[in-house]
């Protein structure tokens, strides 16, 4: 037996089409829907991903500015940027890449963000909302996974999900997108006890430790969904969490490249969207 794989690259070309013909429409009102990225440094996850969404967002007639600022950057001159683009009226969305640089406070530059437009859901309001089962605007990497797995109708309701690691941007919020979809939810970290043992209990299984060859086959019951948001680089090439023997023992499996990665970006443009619908609610 051997895993199907999902396929994160064609669900998300798919997903971009529609919210291109949402752009359309807001383009017919005289709306085009504006992405700000904030983006200190030069962390190397960071800046593919911000590569590819700059491209395709252009592709789905968002306009997307980037605000590079250098590693050195203060707490201040980081929350001044963002005070600017939370009174920018062409700025539907600010998302600020992390981690940010040691120096500078990020719950206070995330608690900065105006909360209606965190397009990357990480203000304390939104996570909030998440929390207590109203999810909005949610982090992107979780929505696309559930986005993921909603194309592949694979059933999440009932379901036993583990997720390993509690990340702010994946473990978290795809732990409570999980819980608010009726599974039943575990969080392993780095000091929970006999992972593996943990881990073959999952229906579903979330990889989000970020080192490579982290899940082994040990940890995959047979038949399971696995769902790899690993992004480490090594001797160059991109690899997930999940070891490459696990293929022939999951039932369905993410490919990296090509799984998580490309969802989190269709995600990301299609809440961009939705806030520049409000905007055109608005008036
Ligand atoms: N505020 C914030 N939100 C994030 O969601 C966030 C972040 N900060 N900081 C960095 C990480 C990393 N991340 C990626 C997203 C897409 C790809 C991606 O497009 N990957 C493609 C292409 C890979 C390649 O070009 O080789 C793929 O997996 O197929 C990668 C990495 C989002 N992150």
């Amino acid at each position: 037996m051997t895993a199907t794989l999902l396929d994160g690259k064609t669900t998300a070309r798919t997903w971009r089409a529609a919210t291109k013909a949402r752009v359309d429409q807001l383009r017919q009102a005289a709306i085009t829907p504006g992405l700000a990225v904030v983006l200190v440094g030069h962390d190397p996850a960071s800046e593919i991903y911000v590569r590819n969404k700059a491209r395709q967002a252009e592709q789905v007639g968002i306009t997307s500015i980037v605000e590079r600022l250098p590693e050195d950057t203060t707490q201040a001159a980081v929350l001044a940027l963002v005070d600017r683009l939370n009174h920018d009226p062409h700025v539907d969305g600010i998302l600020v890449q992390l981690p940010l640089p040691v120096q500078l406070d990020e719950t206070a530059v995330l608690l900065a963000v105006a909360p209606a437009k965190d397009v990357d859901g990480f203000h304390p309001f939104n996570l909030g909302q998440l929390w207590s089962g109203h999810p909005d605007l949610v982090p992107a990497t979780a929505a696309g996974i559930m986005a993921l797995l909603e194309a592949y109708q694979l059933p999440v309701a009932g379901k036993n999900a583990v997720v390993l690691g509690r990340s702010l941007i994946v473990g978290r919020p795809v732990a409570a997108l999980l819980l608010a979809a009726d599974a039943t939810v575990t969080v392993a970290h780095s000091h929970t006890q006999a992972v593996e043992k943990l881990a073959q209990q999952a229906d579903i299984l979330i990889a989000a430790v970020g080192q490579a060859n982290f899940v082994t086959p040990a940890f995959v019951k047979p038949g399971a969904v696995v769902i790899d948001v690993g992004t480490n680089r090594v001797a160059g090439h991109l690899v997930g969490d999940v070891a490459a023997e696990v293929a022939s023992q999951a039932g369905y499996l993410t490919p990296v490249p090509g799984g998580v990665g490309p969802m989190t970006i269709a995600a990301l443009l299609s809440q961009t969207v939705d806030l520049a619908e409000r905007r055109q609610q608005r008036g």
